[in-house]
């Protein structure tokens, strides 16, 4: 298979667990409206549509979106194709590796030899050719029973993102740029990314997985043996999933599986050179808009917002106009029930408020 071969690919199903709340994006995204359910890059799309959009070249209609119980509903409003056994709702959040074990046990059932790749709901790629082609290299690699992860070049000492150490090249027809994962390290401290960074050794994880449905069952008995089974009776018998869900253990793909199984030498990489935002902050969100208006970047319609001698992103959501004079990197969220006022600088902080709403009583605002 090359790298250049265009169309669907054979037996590849697209799985895009789509849950978390984006906190960082508060109060455009919230519990109840996440992130991946808005257009955050004046595209006319949100970023759940955009994933979906970019990936059916490869898969056509074999998707598996797990969404929670909130959020299905819009889900399907948005996605109004969207056939009726394309959608898994989960009765409560259980990060990642449930949401992907279970959508990878009922794909099995329904084609064995099925190769998946989970993306995530909520990121933004500019260059979607590119991207088709890590993934096409990364099902080759996966089509050898390895578990294959596709890895961002840094930008810069990030430590709200995991990385995955290269480890030597492979020799996979199909895969010119494979390597082996020495080990993923989950979002390391400023001091060790510096170190990432320079060593030229690392990759961002994009929380990107390729891997066949049936290998990734074989790893989760191995690795996670309780999920592994309950996982596999909810997808035999999907009336239990009320009872069974609720116990099942809350944890990410990264933790369960691709950790372990890097330290048994059972992962790859396939190193992408596409552009990737996962949209972490009002900070990188406004680097991914590209229209700019008297120098501030606005994320609604233009007509509410007059700024003077201003710079930064702003957010005009609740009908009233926003007007700023002299201030400069400053970020403005207005929404009906909350007004967000920071700057660039504090973005990544937005989080830690949102925890200080919620512990003040506010919980209904998140
Ligand atoms: N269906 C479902 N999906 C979930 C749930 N919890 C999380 N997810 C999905 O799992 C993916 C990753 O979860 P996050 O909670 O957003 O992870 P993170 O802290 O951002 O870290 C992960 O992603 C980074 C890249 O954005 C990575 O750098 C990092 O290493 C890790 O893989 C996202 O697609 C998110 O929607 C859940 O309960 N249910």
């Amino acid at each position: 298979m090359s790298t250049q071969e265009s169309g669907p690919i054979d037996g590849f199903w697209t799985v895009i667990p789509a849950g978390g709340s984006g906190t960082r994006l508060w109060p455009l995204s919230r519990s109840g409206s996440p992130k991946f359910l808005h257009d955050l890059t004046g595209s006319g799309w949100s970023l759940l549509q955009g994933t979906v959009d970019r990936l059916a070249p490869l898969s056509e209609d074999r998707l598996l979106i797990a969404t929670g119980l909130r959020h299905a509903p819009e889900v399907r409003q948005q996605l109004p194709e969207l056939g009726i056994d394309s959608l898994l709702v989960e009765p409560s959040p259980r990060e990642s590796m449930p949401a992907i074990g279970l959508a990878a046990a009922i794909i099995e059932q329904r084609d064995h030899d099925a190769i998946i790749g989970s993306f995530a709901a909520d990121h933004v790629i500019r260059d979607d050719e590119s991207f088709r082609a890590s993934v096409r290299e990364a099902v080759a690699v996966a089509r050898t029973g390895q578990l294959v992860t596709i890895g961002i070049e840094p930008k810069g000492p990030a430590t709200g993102f995991g990385y995955i150490k290269l480890g030597a090249t492979l020799d996979v027809e199909g895969a010119p740029t494979a390597h082996g994962v020495d080990s993923f390290v989950e979002k390391p401290d400023v001091d060790t990314a510096r170190a990432y960074l320079a060593s030229g050794e690392y990759r961002w994880n994009a929380g990107m997985f390729v891997f066949r449905a049936s290998m990734l069952l074989d790893m989760l008995d191995h690795y996670q043996p309780g999920l592994a089974s309950d996982l596999r009776a909810i997808a035999d018998n999907p009336l239990r999933l009320t009872e069974l869900w609720p116990r099942l253990t809350e944890i990410a793909i990264d933790k369960a599986l691709a950790e372990p199984a890097a330290a048994d030498g059972r992962v790859a990489v396939i190193p992408g050179h596409f552009d990737w935002d996962d949209v972490g902050d009002f900070d990188s969100l406004g680097s991914l808009l590209t229209e700019s208006i008297d120098g501030v970047k606005v994320l609604g319609d233009a007509r509410d917002v007059v700024a003077e001698d201003t710079t930064g992103v702003i957010a005009p959501r609740s009908g009233r106009v926003v007007v700023t004079l002299g201030v400069k990197d400053i970020i403005v969220v207005d929404t009906p029930d909350a007004l967000l006022v920071t700057n660039r600088e504090r973005a990544q902080d937005v989080k830690s408020v949102v925890q200080r709403l919620k512990s003040g009583g506010r919980g209904e605002l998140i």
